[in-house]
């Protein structure tokens, strides 16, 4: 009985065999066996890789003697002894099928035949692709929260369908043919799918590869540029695009709203005002799974990931804190580290790298409103613990798992991924008890049950991402842009010197109110990344959902449309789909509002059109919401407001600024990268004291 080994064949479709005989006691499972032709020993091994049936040790000395050769094996030449000149003989075994009839032997010499069997037959391709579509349909109606199991279904699937539907034999290259098919039919099927105008967002314009993975919004963000990525985007495509991120999404999950979902990279950036305003107000989407990018499993979910009623319970332990009576205890907090590093600033005597004093300056607050103190930057000059770079890390982490939403769990259990979050989570829970240790979790007993450690860090470490990074961005943005354009640096600095005279303290609160060049600024350059600062630079928080809609947009984006004019989807994705009722139909879209895109037109710092009677067509004010809108919008906006004119008002009455020399200015907003916090390069400036220092 002959054997029959397949070989190589995928392509041609007609199954091909290598036939050896006479046979026996060849064990098709194993591929490696050893036979006789008479008293002739062969062993023949399957070696499952690339390309050919190779002859191996010294098959022609020992005179094997391949004949009858097939007769449709054309174009094969063989030599005397039978055998093809080029050992590559997998060529001829593609073009054309054969059988390769082994079938005398000259010597006595063993010899190893070496050959690829045939590793793919129809009824394998056919059901490996019918395998790939059924996945696609599967994964597509019930998209799964978390990627373990479906990575354990994929990984098992093929192997499972050769043991059991196809049969054997089980062979590696077989194994591996039906997985190479397998997921070529998957993916296949679901870049059809996305592209195709069946999908729900399939009217909305964005880049071809947005729109089929997720893993482009990824690798964008990966850069620290997407915020620039996204200003393209819609400079080209419009006020709707469909992107390959995520941030907010309707998570209901109940069978009905299954129905009809759109699958895989299934946003929309906005920067419509009107919409992004639905979007985020009451009524609008709840946040998405991106803000678990950085949560450790052991730790309590921070308020910046939770949403419904647990979010609203959140938000009243947080609004205790941030009452403008308590805001007036925090003042002289602000007040001692304000002055802290004014003075420091002084002893540096010239040139300083604001950037890097600035984030000291945030980080000890933001250590002593958490923490009650801990760090001591400013004195030190440096972050002796690394506690900025940790934040970073942490973040640019967090960030980058919340790109890939559904596959947060998977990604987390990659070692450095993991690694970074405990020990973020563990510095985060060592500075809690610290705290709880000199009892002042809760100074004010406005809780009625005493916080817990667990809770006391989540909360600490979300009050330092959130407040320190961002005012230190905003203050360091906003220098840099007075300090580009002297004509308003010196309109700031004479009503500084106009409302502060000589003996009046410039922490007067009380004034800052009638600083209104200055607040101007701020509204223009809030944060370059935030907000009207961002509409000139990257948003810090893009991710957060800063709508964005330009001070400065184009009419047509501008235009108060009533919700019934938006696009239908949009109106649906923000009424419909949210989870407090009403029926859905486009569950898990998900929006995103993208700030720097369109608050970046033009590109022009004007504060001027911040003030009441100013004259400027396209100057959308709604559309500036640097702390964002609604239920979820900054539980800090009144705290850093005051923050950044207690510390700008005492910089700019303190020094003389100037680019150092030799810095080179127009290249620094380009250095900054957004991974939700804002890694930014050094700002070098000379610092003069002013004479008229009396205030600080
Ligand atoms: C210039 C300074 C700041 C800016 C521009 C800013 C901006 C924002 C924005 C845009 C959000 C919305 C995030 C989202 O929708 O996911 C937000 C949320 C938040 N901010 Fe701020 N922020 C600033 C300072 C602060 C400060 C000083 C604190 C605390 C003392 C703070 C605490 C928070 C918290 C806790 C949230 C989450 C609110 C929630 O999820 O309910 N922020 N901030």
């Amino acid at each position: 009985m002959p054997l029959y080994v397949p070989v190589p064949g995928i392509l041609a479709g007609t199954p091909r065999r290598l036939k050896v005989w006479p046979t026996k006691d060849l064990d098709p499972e194993l591929f490696r066996c050893e036979t006789f032709f008479g008293r002739h020993k062969i062993k023949i091994s399957y070696i499952p890789t690339r390309t050919c049936i190779k002859t191996a040790g010294r098959m022609s000395a020992a005179g094997l003697v391949i004949s009858r050769v097939n007769q449709r094996m054309r174009g094969l030449r063989f030599d005397q002894n039978g055998f093809h000149p080029n050992t590559d003989m997998h060529k001829a075994c593609r073009t054309d099928p054969a059988f390769l009839c082994l079938d005398s032997i000259l010597s006595q010499q063993t010899f190893h035949i070496h050959f690829i069997p045939r590793s793919m037959d129809s009824p394998l391709l056919v059901w490996a692709i019918t395998l790939g579509l059924i996945n696609h349909l599967l994964l597509h109606k019930f998209e799964p929260a978390s990627a373990n199991i479906p990575f354990l279904l994929l990984a098992f699937e093929p192997a499972a369908l050769l043991a059991f539907v196809v049969g054997g034999p089980f062979s590696t290259a077989r194994l591996g043919c039906s997985y190479a098919v397998f997921l070529g039919s998957l993916g296949l099927s679901i870049v059809a799918y996305r592209l195709s105008p069946l999908h729900p967002l399939a009217q909305y314009p964005g880049p071809a590869i947005g729109k089929v993975t997720k893993l482009w919004g990824l690798w964008k963000a990966s850069h620290g540029y997407k915020y620039l990525y996204h200003k393209e985007l819609h400079d080209r495509y419009g006020p709707y695009v469909r992107t390959g991120e995520q941030i907010r999404e309707d998570i209901t999950r109940t069978p009905l709203t299954l129905k009809g979902l759109p699958s895989g990279p299934n946003e929309i950036s906005v920067i419509d005002a009107p919409a992004v305003s639905q979007i985020l107000n009451s009524g609008g989407l709840e946040k998405g799974r991106y803000y678990e990018g950085g949560r450790h499993s052991a730790m309590l979910p921070s308020i910046v990931c939770m949403s419904g009623e647990a979010h609203t319970a959140k938000r009243r332990v947080w609004n205790r804190a941030m009452t403008s009576a308590a805001i007036r205890e925090y003042e002289p907090l602000v007040v001692k580290r304000a002055s802290q590093l004014v003075s420091r600033l002084r002893e540096q005597n010239g040139i300083v790298d604001l950037v890097s004093w600035l984030d000291l300056f945030a980080l000890d607050l933001m250590g002593n409103l958490a923490f009650g103190g801990g760090f001591e930057m400013l004195r030190d000059g440096k972050d002796v613990d690394g506690v900025g770079e940790r934040m970073r890390g942490f973040m640019k982490v967090s960030n980058l798992s919340g790109q890939l939403p559904w596959i947060i769990n998977t990604l987390h259990l990659l070692p450095h991924v993991g690694r970074t979050i405990q020990e973020f989570n563990d510095f985060g829970q060592n500075l809690a008890i610290q705290r709880m240790q000199n009892g002042a979790s809760d100074e004010a007993g406005l809780e009625k049950e005493k916080p817990t450690m667990e809770m006391s860090a989540a909360d600490g470490i979300i009050a330092v991402i959130a407040a320190s990074d961002t005012a230190a961005s905003t203050l360091s943005s906003l220098v840099w842009f007075l300090l580009s354009n002297p004509k308003y640096y010196r309109r700031v600095q004479q009503e500084l010197d106009n409302m502060f005279v000589e003996g009046d303290d410039i922490f007067d609160v009380n004034k800052y109110q009638e600083l209104y060049f200055l607040s101007a600024c701020m509204s223009v350059y809030f944060c370059p990344i935030l907000c009207s600062s961002v509409h000139l630079y990257p948003e810090t928080r893009h991710c957060v959902c800063t709508p964005l809609c330009p001070p400065t947009v184009p009419d047509k984006f501008t235009s108060a449309k009533p919700a019934e004019t938006l696009p239908e989807a949009v109106v649906r994705t923000n009424l419909d789909s949210s989870p407090r009722g009403r029926a859905s139909t486009r569950p898990r879209t998900r929006c995103t509002a993208a700030p720097t895109t369109s608050s970046r037109t033009p590109d022009q710092f004007i504060p001027d059109r911040w003030f009441p009677n100013a004259k400027f067509e396209r100057h959308d004010t709604a559309a500036f919401i640097p702390f964002s809108l609604g239920p979820a919008n900054c539980i800090g906006q009144k705290f850093a407001k005051r923050e950044l004119f207690m510390v700008l008002s005492a910089l700019f009455k303190s020094f003389e600024m100037r680019f150092a020399d030799g810095f080179d200015a127009e290249a620094w907003p380009l250095g900054m990268q957004d991974f939700f916090v804002v890694t930014r390069g050094p700002l070098r400036v000379t610092l003069t004291p002013r004479k008229n220092e009396s205030c600080v």
